[in-house]
């Protein structure tokens, strides 16, 4: 039996809209329509897609916060808003852009707080917190007041909270969202070791592929309310012929660099921008122009998720949007 289950379900909004100055019209915004996919036990998965697609409205669902307008949804055998509060306690749910941590409290107190929800016995709590406080570096954290908490130290207060009573399924709604280099890398190695140790199953949306290059076998692209690609990234690079772009700083303004397997799609003074497959990577390409360039800096830019979108319906897409990779120095 899958973990996750979800067939043809469907979820559809009434909007009412103002049509000239006293007229409301209702129009039906079908956010989720006939999405199917299953989860096994264990797997990490990238859900991704563009703005409005339909993710938060699945996370929903599979919560049981909202109840679908039609098909079927099971969460570890439970139908999530028949058996919401049961299922409260097998799932852990982190929004990015919110926090479930008390504001004016310091995070040990809300951790406290999450323990008497959930019923968590002393010694399995004690060995969570110990875990997440290593882990995540939250030992300095735990007496402050979370309003004076940076983005990066609220979100892995964050995640452990959601962690503190095992859950079995864990939504990550854009975890890494603001966060800077280091943070991002320190919430991404968290996430990988305690799938790898507890075998959590996790479902994570994103609009950052680094996070799913780094922590997801499988992906899922969600457009208009369906599940439009799911498989590997690759694959999903491959689909969308998506490319990245490397981002050199020469010593010097030079003329566009001729380099095989790239093409100069920009050139500001010493800066040059390359964009090449995805898929290939970025090693022989640096190792070239090293070769014949004085490199001062450089870095590796995935493409935009609605670029690679774009570009599996036929589409160009902009390789100008993207997110950093690497710098090195
Ligand atoms: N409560 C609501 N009432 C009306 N329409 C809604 C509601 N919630 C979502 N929608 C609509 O449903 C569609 C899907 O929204 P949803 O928030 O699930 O997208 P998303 O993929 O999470 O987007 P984003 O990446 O911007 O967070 C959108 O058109 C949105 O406007």
């Amino acid at each position: 039996m899958s973990i996750i289950e979800v067939e043809d379900v469907a979820r559809t909004f009434t909007v009412r809209r103002r049509a000239g100055r006293f007229k409301r019209e209702r129009t039906e915004v079908r956010a989720v329509d006939g999405l199917n996919f299953r989860v096994e036990q264990g797997q990490m998965v990238g859900y991704i897609g563009p703005n409005g697609a339909g993710k938060s409205t699945t996370v929903k669902m599979l919560t049981g916060i909202l109840v679908p307008s039609a098909g079927r949804l099971r969460v570890a055998g439970a139908d999530p808003s028949k058996e919401r509060v049961r299922l409260a306690r097998r799932i852990g749910v982190v929004f990015g852009q919110r926090t479930t941590l008390w504001w004016d409290l310091p995070l040990r107190d809300s951790y406290e707080l999450a323990r008497r929800i959930y019923r968590i016995e002393d010694a399995r709590y004690r060995r969570n917190l110990d875990r997440c406080v290593e882990l995540l570096q939250l030992g300095q954290l735990l007496d402050v007041p979370v309003r004076q908490l940076s983005l990066g130290q609220r979100m892995r207060g964050d995640i452990a909270a959601a962690l503190l009573h095992d859950p079995e399924v864990l939504y990550l709604d854009e975890p890494t969202i603001g966060l800077d280099v280091v943070s991002k890398n320190r919430v991404r190695e968290f996430l990988a070791e305690v799938n790898a140790e507890s075998g959590t199953t996790v479902l994570l949306t994103t609009h950052d592929l680094t996070d799913i290059e780094r922590l997801c076998s499988r992906v899922m692209v969600i457009d208009h309310g369906r599940v439009v690609y799911d498989g590997g990234l690759e694959g999903l690079h491959d689909t969308g012929r998506s490319e990245r772009t490397l981002v050199v700083d020469l010593a010097a303004p030079e003329p566009p660099i001729e380099v095989p397997g790239a093409r100069v799609v920009r050139v500001d003074g010493p800066r040059q921008w390359l964009a090449f497959p995805a898929a290939d990577s970025a090693a022989p390409l640096v190792a070239a122009i090293a070769a014949r360039y004085p490199l001062v800096d450089l870095s590796v830019r995935e493409p935009a998720i609605e670029d690679v979108i774009a570009r599996m319906y036929g589409g160009e897409g902009t390789v100008e949007q993207g997110i950093e990779l690497v710098q090195t120095n």
